[in-house]
């Protein structure tokens, strides 16, 4: 037997839902969105994985997702292909029905948007077509050298992993990508963090910020009598 949420996968994979369908059966879950954003190799995958090991939010990384619906055939694949080998960014619509779908299909509703949305145009589209707003973005700020150090040992076969595409990379992170982090700053939505520490030290910020420390009342006071706003020490 299927569960619901295999046949609401199969139906969105094989039937044609227009935008307005998916985003309908989105916004039904209210999911919680978490942006990750920063630049190439910040650490956006590394960290996410631990996020959801502690917090059971799923990990969605846009460019895995395109990764994975290039090589599935489809009929984007080449242009995929072509934008990524490039380091450009895919029209919005491709990226955003992908993301929606595997919203749909996780059964969850926490999300670690990662390396969403990384220009103007995807950060729109989203808001207009999913009308979902993020609680926060995580900003993973880390320098150039560094980041261009751990690409290249990377080794996980990823074929815009090449000092050409890495440079075109980084140009687009800093024309198109940072204005978006500067918007969220604007409305207060930015935590962001020294991506140039090691692994853990870096996990270390982000736990506080997923697990913000709440003043404890310590177990022996005698708060009876007293009202709540004065019991919080
Ligand atoms: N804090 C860190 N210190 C040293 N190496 C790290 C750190 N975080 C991640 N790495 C390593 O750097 C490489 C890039 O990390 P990761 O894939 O998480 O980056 P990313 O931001 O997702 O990159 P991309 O945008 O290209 O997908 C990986 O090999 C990872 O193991
Ligand atoms: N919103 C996005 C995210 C990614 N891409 C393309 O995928 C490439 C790899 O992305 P990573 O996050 O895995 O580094 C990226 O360079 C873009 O070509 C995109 O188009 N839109
Ligand atoms: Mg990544």
């Amino acid at each position: 037997m299927f569960s619901f949420d295999q046949i609401i996968h199969f139906a969105l994979l094989y039937s044609p839902l227009s935008f307005e369908d998916i985003s309908d059966r989105l916004a039904e879950k209210h999911p919680k969105v978490v942006f990750v954003l920063g630049g190439p190799g910040s650490g956006k995958g590394t960290q996410c994985e631990k996020i959801v090991q502690h917090f059971g939010y799923t990990h969605l990384s846009a460019g895995d997702l395109l990764r994975a619906e290039k090589n599935s055939g489809s009929e984007n694949g080449i242009m995929i292909q072509n934008m990524m080998n490039e380091g450009k960014i895919v029209p919005s619509e491709v990226t955003i029905k992908l993301l929606q779908k595997a919203m749909l299909d996780s059964g969850n509703d926490k999300f670690l948007i990662d390396g969403f949305p990384r220009n103007e145009e995807n950060r729109a589209a989203f808001e207009a077509l999913t009308k979902i707003e993020p609680e926060f973005v995580l900003y993973f700020n880390c320098p150039e050298k560094e980041m261009e150090r751990r690409i290249l040992n990377r080794n996980q076969g990823r074929e815009d992993d090449n000092i050409e595409t890495i440079r075109k990379r980084f140009k687009v992170f800093l024309e198109s990508s940072l204005p978006v982090i500067e918007y969220y700053k604007g409305k207060g939505k930015v935590r962001e963090i020294d991506a140039a520490k090691p692994v853990e030290e870096v996990f270390e910020e982000v736990k506080d910020i997923f697990n913000p420390k709440i003043p404890k009342v310590p177990k022996d006071e005698n708060v009876e009598g007293r009202c709540m706003c004065c019991a919080i020490l």
